[in-house]
């Protein structure tokens, strides 16, 4: 990459940790979203972890200075992407926004400007398809909170050509992360098999089989995973667990259907850590 320039479109659960480590990193780095809120929101959160940071000797008062000062928001898509070298998009994973963003990127972005996906399971042959630069378009894929998960998932498509690659890999390196390449398949590695442990966690709940406490615990102590599935589905979104297992129900079939008890906490509003409620109940 030539330059330095990051932006990251969508302030959610990811797009404000990777926004957050892309500053850090020395990045120049914008964030973008259309909602003001979310945009507000995420720059308290950069602002407490920045704080949080310093206080646990983790970075220093510089470093949490230049973090704030590498960091830009807008909700103004055109002017986010006029100097970018590498474009993260960390939308929901609903493929029609997914598009309409990819193909509004393309049309803004300068000739050279990479595209990486933080899609969890959507192919990168078909997000590169949706602009007229796929050889410059791959999926990257960060882990929550992206702050603290040491891992990038690289996911090449068909037409993504080896010096994308060398750039996100290189990328991943300057943000502190190990990188592994894996090929096109829905969900890759990593959300096929946390998809299918947190499905099951929501069908052992729904049909009684322990409390949502007693099933975390199962399978943190006896399993060795650093969190339950429950309280990671709290962490994640109940509404991004979802999104990911319709998209693996629809690809690779029956095993991926979600649980109803899923759909229905969704429908309720309970999604997780962001609204304070999922399976469990939050403070702060
Ligand atoms: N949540 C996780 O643990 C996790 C982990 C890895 C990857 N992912 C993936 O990251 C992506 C984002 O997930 P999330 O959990 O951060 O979602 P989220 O719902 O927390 O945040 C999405 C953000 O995108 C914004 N947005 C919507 N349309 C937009 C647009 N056109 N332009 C700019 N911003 C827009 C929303 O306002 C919101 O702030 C998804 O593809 C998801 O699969 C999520």
């Amino acid at each position: 990459m030539t330059n330095q320039n990051i932006t990251v479109a969508g302030a959610g659960v990811m797009g404000r940790g990777i926004a957050y480590v892309s500053a850090l990193a020395g990045f120049h780095t914008i964030l973008v979203d259309v909602s003001k809120d979310q945009l507000e929101s995420a720059i308290k959160y950069v602002n407490t972890t920045a704080q949080k940071g310093i206080q646990k000797g983790k970075i220093t008062e510089k470093q949490a200075k230049n973090v704030l000062a590498n960091l830009e928001t807008t909700s103004k898509l055109k002017e986010a992407l006029v100097t970018t070298d590498l474009f993260i998009e960390a939308v929901p994973e609903k493929q029609h926004i997914k598009k309409m963003l990819m193909q509004d990127a393309d049309a803004f972005a300068p000739k050279h400007t990479i595209f990486a996906s933080n899609t969890s399971t959507i192919s990168p042959t078909e997000l590169a398809s949706f602009t007229n630069r796929p050889e410059q378009v791959a999926v990257m894929h960060f882990f929550n909170p992206a702050i603290q998960m040491p891992l990038v998932e690289i996911v090449r498509g068909i037409q993504t050509n080896d010096q994308t690659v060398k750039v996100i890999q290189e990328v991943a390196k300057k943000l502190g992360k190990e990188s592994v390449q894996v090929n096109e398949f829905p969900g890759f590695v990593t959300s096929r098999i946390s998809a299918l442990v947190g499905n099951e966690a929501f069908h052992m709940l729904q049909e009684g089989v322990a409390t949502a406490e007693d099933i975390d615990k199962a399978i943190r102590l006896g399993l060795n995973y650093p969190m339950g599935p429950l309280e990671l589905s709290d962490l994640v979104g109940l509404d991004a667990r979802l999104n990911n297992l319709k998209y693996l129900h629809e690809t690779l079939g029956e095993k991926y259907r979600p649980a109803p008890l899923l759909e229905q906490l969704v429908k309720a509003g309970r999604l997780g850590k962001k609204t304070m409620h999922g399976i469990y109940k939050y403070n702060e």
